[in-house]
């Protein structure tokens, strides 16, 4: 008999499970009700499912709002990213020769001696230790080879030592098959496997095939945790069951101890696949998929890349380059990677005009590297950019996006600075948040995070238009529309932990609309004594 085929409270074989979750199973209806006030906590609103396409997936047991939390958890390991800087291997914060002394036993520089002795550093230290020679950490500040092996060694040692995790971390997808052959596959044969199996000479434990298993278990299923600068990366159980999707109707966010929290962004219905996503939602389609392929390697065939208009907001298109036509060029599809030339040309919307994927991939290099080569920081740049380019790609296109996106954190950046803000850029400041707004609610309406941080700068830019205002009415008007976005703001970033810059945003806009409340109020008061009879 399975574990999973046990009661809950007995051990007895499980004749049915909780109706709600499906997770939770027992012998009999009188166990299951001893058991609720235990379950109530961890009754999950999904259930694991598998299919051929997918692999295991999560599906909605019960509608979902938006808001709603649907699963917090520990990691099953965590540790420093495979590319990175010497980080302390207690607390993953960056270290030098200043801040850091080298661990006692094994010579990995840590920050504490709290971190020397803190349990996730046990692994590294004890297959150190081993080897007979310390390791000595020279150079700080730049990407250190050596670390690539820390998290993998931390996997390694659950399969010696803790098989119950091994257990969990062995089910997860490895891709072994796939990536054989791939340039990630040899990187990490040459820069983890044999640097594991030559320097810590573990070749007697694990096998070279063992090592690029974890490697491949890492690269498929774990999440870069921006609590540190730089991230740590970490594996979830259950979160590592959520199948991707470019328009998800779930995002992820932390805890301030490392817990990842998944949160609906879009309305459920029981029944429905829950979905996060793998990738950057602000990029094309062709650079999402490609992603996705070279580090998860699947080709996504979402809603959302099956459709060339990406959900009617042409993310990708180009104008038609006939001048007297309003129309957008597009491939027929994304999806087919091995179509034939002919095929892959993009079509215009309006007229029979056509441009090769050559052309295409010409200009978008063009411009990517103009855009990598703008300076940063400059409105006056960004102004120019957004000119040139609109000439040539839809307003909504990703280009144009990353740069509306770098601008409006420009203009009048804190309160002083968006009253110095002189009326056009204000003006600009306010169109700029309204379209990234309305564009992200269609392309990635999961993605609170991003939108909650325009709303907060939306609100801003609302407030201050209607401040400027002579009318009382119409500055009235202006401020409780600006509490109504913030109030979706806050919403919407209530789940962000302090340590991250949206935690941070979180904390600003709830004293925002205390303020904005008592401004409100006050105008009010002024608004009925100017009107009140004599
Ligand atoms: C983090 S795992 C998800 C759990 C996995 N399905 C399992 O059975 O363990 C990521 C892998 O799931 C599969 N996957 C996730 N989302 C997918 C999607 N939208 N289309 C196809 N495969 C997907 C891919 O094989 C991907 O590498």
């Amino acid at each position: 008999m399975s574990d999973e085929a046990k009661c809950e409270v007995c051990d007895k074989q499980a004749s049915h499970r909780c109706s709600s979750c499906h997770n939770a199973r027992y012998c009999c209806r009188e166990h299951q009700k001893a058991h609720w006030k235990q379950h109530k906590p961890n009754c999950r609103p999904f259930k694991i499912c598998k299919d051929d396409v997918l692999g295991r997936h999560a599906k909605a047991t019960k509608a979902i709002n938006p808001g709603e939390v649907i699963l917090q958890e520990h990691p099953l390991i965590w540790g420093p990213a495979l590319n990175t800087i010497p980080v302390c291997l207690g607390c993953c914060k960056p270290v030098d020769e200043n801040n850091s002394k080298p661990c006692s036993k094994c010579g990995w520089p840590m920050c504490s001696s709290l971190c020397e002795q803190a349990p996730c550093h046990i692994p590294e230290c004890r297959y150190t230790v081993l080897k007979r020679s310390k390791i000595s950490i020279k150079n700080f500040g730049i990407t250190h080879p050596s670390y690539g092996c820390v998290t993998v060694l931390r996997i390694l040692y659950q399969k010696q030592f803790l098989p119950e995790i091994w257990k969990k971390l062995d089910l997860l997808q490895s891709h072994c098959e796939e990536r054989k052959g791939t340039q990630n596959y040899h990187k990490d044969r040459m820069q983890i496997a044999q640097f594991i199996l030559k320097f810590f000479k573990l070749g007697s434990i694990f096998t070279e095939e063992d090592i690029l298993k974890v490697c491949g278990i890492l690269t498929v299923n774990s999440h870069e945790v921006p609590l540190t600068n730089p991230p740590h990366i970490a594996i979830y159980e259950k979160t590592s069951m959520f199948e991707h999707n470019c328009s998800s109707n779930c995002s992820k966010t932390f805890t301030s101890k490392g817990n990842v929290v998944l949160v609906a962004g879009s309305r459920v219905n029981k029944g429905d696949n829950l979905s996060i996503c793998y990738t950057d939602p602000l990029w094309g389609t062709a650079n999402r998929r490609h992603h996705l392929n070279e580090s998860k390697y699947f080709w996504c065939t979402c809603k959302r890349c099956s459709d060339p208009t990406e959900l009617g907001t042409y993310f990708s298109a180009l104008r038609c380059q006939d001048s007297n036509c309003k129309g957008f060029l597009l491939p027929k599809t994304f999806l087919d990677n091995h179509t034939n030339e002919n095929e892959r040309d993009w079509h215009c919307t309006r007229c029979p005009s056509s441009i090769s994927w050559y052309s295409v991939q010409d200009l978008l290099d063009r411009i990517g590297t103009d855009l990598s080569e703008m300076p940063k920081g400059d409105p006056a740049e960004c102004k120019s950019f957004l000119k040139t380019y609109e000439e040539l790609l839809h307003p909504n296109h990703y280009y144009l996006t990353d740069v509306k996106l770098a601008l409006l954190q420009m203009l009048g950046n804190d309160d002083d600075e968006m009253k110095e803000l002189d009326e056009d850029d204000l003006q600009l400041k306010l169109k700029l948040c309204q379209n990234l707004v309305g564009l992200v609610k269609n392309l990635a309406p999961g993605e609170r995070r991003i939108l909650g941080f325009l709303l907060y700068k939306l609100h801003g830019a609302v407030a201050e238009t209607g401040r400027r205002k002579n009318s009382p009415d119409v500055i009235y008007g202006s401020l409780m529309e600006s509490k109504k976005i913030l109030e979706e703001a806050v919403d919407l970033l209530k789940h962000q932990p302090i340590e991250l810059p949206e935690g941070k945003l979180h904390k600003e806009a709830l004293a925002n609309l205390k303020e904005l409340g008592l401004v409100i109020e006050t105008i009010h008061k002024t608004i009925g004594e100017l009107s009140s009879p004599l």
